[in-house]
């Protein structure tokens, strides 16, 4: 892609909510290798599906032959961003937050290339604030700040008016932070650009207003959409449900799950937004799926393509192995991990003894009938299976043959009710 069609391919993509002068880095981007950054802070052990759109803006950036800064928040996690956030956050202990910096570095690497005349950076604002004394701090930055203007800002107005939840002075200085941020990595690396979700708004232009005052130089803020399900609700970890990038989290087989079942109504953005298909092999996907009965073909497309751009090409191939087994009641191509991933996440999931042999209590304890005698009626009527095979009859006694692995029995009741029982040796 030439540089000048980055900006219209993010346009198109439906990738830019605000810039600080859209012209102007248009332009600036055309004509140079643009050093850019966006901040991830360690408030939890792992990123999410959220963070995952700036990650993939920065590889998007650099792709386009820009050179992309990750940083993480090794200062800002230990004071915590209020943006848009309705309530204080809790501290966390400094060795927990660095437990998490390092976790979080980790993730983001792998998405970036460190190689080439635009190889990736990774920062840490702890290097410039873990030694600066509160005086210098007041002094060197704080003077830069209007109050007047810091309480007016869109991203803490609910706590400023609120008497109830309000603001302490501590996440009230954050923006200073991430504004410092931004002129010191202009400084070091000559970064011009910060990304970010819209979110971050305030925050950015705390950065571009500080790096003219103290750098003199003009930098730009591009923020993206906050990805939204069509029934409104953020992807973010705060909500339930959280979609994380750690496999330990959020299994690949889960992961690959939960984009196939996007909404109709979502699946052409999210393909947009998540992967790296252009915005004209989305548009014949969709105008495929349109002309087509039936089921659309977005969903899948859209499962393989980040799944495999967050777990790698074996991950998926586990996903698509373990779909497809459990849709054909054909568990022989399963692995030992993919029985470990559905023991995770991927389906309901008892642990018993080897004296708990029963078939029909199994059938009761895991969930697939409501009492003995309705586990009985069923394993009577042919409708549960043990591993993909028919139980044939109610004194069904667990063996050895039936622990694949010598751990996991899969018990199945009608199309879709399963529970997955992990032996205990
Ligand atoms: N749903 C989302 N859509 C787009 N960007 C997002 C989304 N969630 C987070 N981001 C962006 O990802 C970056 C990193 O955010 P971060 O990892 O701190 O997530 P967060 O969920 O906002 O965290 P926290 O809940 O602790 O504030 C920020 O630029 C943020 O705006
Ligand atoms: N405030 C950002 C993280 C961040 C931290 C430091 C920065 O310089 C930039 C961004 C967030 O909560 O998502």
């Amino acid at each position: 892609m030439t540089q000048a069609s980055l900006m219209e391919d993010l346009e198109a993509r439906g990738l830019i909510a605000q810039t600080t002068d859209a012209a102007a880095l248009s332009e600036l981007l055309a004509k140079e290798q643009v050093t850019l950054y966006c901040g991830f802070d360690p408030t939890a052990d792992s990123l999410h599906i959220g963070s995952l759109v700036p990650i993939l803006m920065l590889k998007r950036f650099q792709q386009a032959g820009h050179r992309p800064i990750a940083l993480v928040g090794g200062a800002t996690g230990m004071i915590g961003d209020p943006s848009f956030k309705a309530t204080e956050r809790k501290l966390n202990t400094p060795d927990v937050i660095e437990g998490w910096v390092d976790k979080i570095r980790a993730q983001v690497s792998p998405f970036l290339s460190f190689e080439g005349d635009n190889a990736a950076v990774m920062a840490n604002n702890y290097d410039w604030f873990g030694g600066m004394g509160a005086l210098e701090f007041l002094r060197d930055i704080g003077k830069h700040f209007s109050v007047n203007a810091m309480i007016k800002k869109e991203a803490v107005q609910q706590r400023i008016n609120r008497d109830d939840q309000g603001i302490s002075y501590t996440e009230f200085s954050y923006s200073l932070l991430q504004g410092y941020d931004f002129s010191e990595l202009n400084r070091r690396l000559g970064c011009k650009l910060q990304i970010g979700g819209s979110d971050q708004w305030g925050n950015i232009t705390a950065g571009t207003d500080l790096t003219r005052r103290l750098n003199q130089q003009q930098v730009f803020g591009l923020t993206m959409p906050l990805v939204t399900k069509s029934d409104g609700t953020k992807f973010g970890k705060t909500e339930s449900g959280t979609i994380w990038l750690d496999a330990r989290k959020t299994s690949p087989y889960a992961f690959y799950q939960f984009w196939l079942g996007t909404a109709d109504a979502d699946v052409y953005k999210f393909l947009r937004y998540f992967s790296f298909l252009s915005v004209a092999e989305i548009a014949a996907i969709e105008a495929a799926d349109k002309a087509r009965d039936g089921k659309p073909e977005a969903q899948r497309i859209l499962a393989e393509q980040v799944t495999e751009l967050v777990h790698g090409k074996a991950a998926l191939a586990a996903a698509q192995r373990i779909t497809h087994s459990l849709f054909s009641n054909d568990l022989s191509s399963l692995t030992e991990d993919d029985f470990a991933q559905l023991a995770q996440d991927g389906l309901p999931h008892f642990v018993l003894n080897a004296s708990d042999d029963s078939l029909i209590d199994a059938v009761a304890n895991g969930g697939l009938a409501k009492s003995k005698s309705e586990a009985r009626t069923f394993i009577q009527s042919g409708a549960v299976s043990i591993n993909g095979n028919k139980a044939d009859s109610i004194e069904h006694r667990f063996t050895a043959e039936d622990r694949l692995f010598g751990r996991f029995s899969l018990l199945k009741r009608g199309k879709k009710n399963y529970a997955l029982i992990e032996w205990q040796v």
